[in-house]
């Protein structure tokens, strides 16, 4: 598949296999590419569970729009954003996002602690189900990244991502209509504006078939994210595509990357997928507890790339500040409306 992504393919919970390689390799991936497709037997999220998820996902959005406003997002970042209230590359987009969206913070005793649409209201303790499954696969991912970057302790990351305390960690199902719906959309409009994440890690399910995420090269050019990449074509469920954040980039002085990504209408189609149906994706944003200093990681190799600033931006800069500072600075900067209106 010319023109497409490279992005390794690792599987972390394959029997026998041999953890510290497999860290190695998710370091390795994360260092040069800041993705990685994780591969999906079943093992870390049951396909049911995946499934289902999208079903309440089709639910929640084919709500009456009155139910759905009813949730507006608010500044705690949960509730419902509708078509293009959220731009996520303000400097190029002539309109916001054609998207809607729903984020969902923590559930307590199987029920959310938001208010959230009549229709998914019986079916609150399988999305807490799917929130805390998709928590423990990127604890898992993160003890990987405390082993592989030897860092002393390795579960530094992991206690910093105690499910206990409040943080940013954020569901989010995603819904992109189809093209046929949005007929005041140009050519160099997007679905999803160009950005990268901001927490730690993200984790994407996406749905076989549907087309346009692309990530940034390092070229400058734009290469598709096949959702179901050569070798995983007879796997139970597609993979999960994780990325590294912002945060975890900055935290770790930029050696783990921070990829530019977008959703866009026309991306070079991938065979097997196209971008005329509407698209659904869902998006587990891993962040940190809100207090956590982002205080220097303790990791030889870690402490050396403050000097050689491996990639330069995420990690330029630096400043300690907590994980809800750096997320306040963010998300400040993608929900321009919302803040200024806060601001007057
Ligand atoms: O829908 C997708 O495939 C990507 C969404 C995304 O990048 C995001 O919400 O941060
Ligand atoms: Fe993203």
């Amino acid at each position: 598949m010319a023109g497409t992504a490279t992005i390794p393919i690792i599987d972390i919970s394959a029997e026998g296999a041999d953890q510290i390689q497999v860290a190695k390799e998710l370091v390795d991936a994360a260092v040069e590419y800041g993705f990685v497709y994780v591969r999906n037997a079943g093992r870390d999220i049951s396909t049911e569970q995946i499934e289902n998820a999208f079903g309440l996902s089709r639910t929640l959005f084919a709500s009456p729009l009155e139910d759905k406003q009813r949730c507006k997002i608010e500044k705690n970042n949960q509730g419902w954003s509708g078509m293009h209230t959220e731009t996520l590359d303000p400097k190029t987009q002539r309109v916001g996002d054609f998207k809607e969206g729903f984020n969902f913070g923590t559930f307590k005793d199987g029920k959310a602690t938001q208010p959230i649409p009549r229709s998914i209201e019986p079916h609150q303790a399988q999305l807490a189900g799917f929130r805390e499954a998709c928590h423990a696969l990127c604890q898992k991912l993160l003890l990987l990244f405390g082993i592989g970057l030897q860092v002393d302790p390795p579960t530094f990351f992991t206690s910093a991502h105690s499910p206990a305390q409040p943080s940013g960690s954020i569901l989010r199902f995603l819904y992109y209509p189809p093209p046929s719906a949005t007929p005041t959309a140009e050519p160099a409009d997007v679905r999803a504006g160009a950005h990268s994440d901001y927490g730690s890690v993200t984790l994407l399910f996406r749905l076989r078939g549907q087309a346009g995420l692309e990530i940034l090269e390092p070229a400058g050019t734009w290469a598709p994210v096949p959702v179901t990449p050569p070798g995983t074509e007879g796997d139970v469920a597609p993979p999960i595509l994780v990325n590294i954040g912002d945060l975890l980039s900055y935290w770790t002085n930029g050696l783990l990357r921070s990829t530019v990504h977008r959703v866009s209408f026309s991306s070079t189609p991938t065979p097997g997928e196209s971008s005329t149906d509407p698209r659904y994706s869902i998006v587990y944003f891993c962040h940190p507890a809100d207090a956590t200093p982002l205080a220097p990681v303790p990791s030889a190799r870690v402490a050396a790339a403050i000097d050689g600033n491996v990639h330069a931006g995420a990690g330029a800069d630096k400043k300690e500040m907590t994980a809800a500072e750096h997320l306040k600075m963010r998300l400040s900067e993608t929900y321009l409306q919302m803040y200024a209106e806060g601001k007057k």
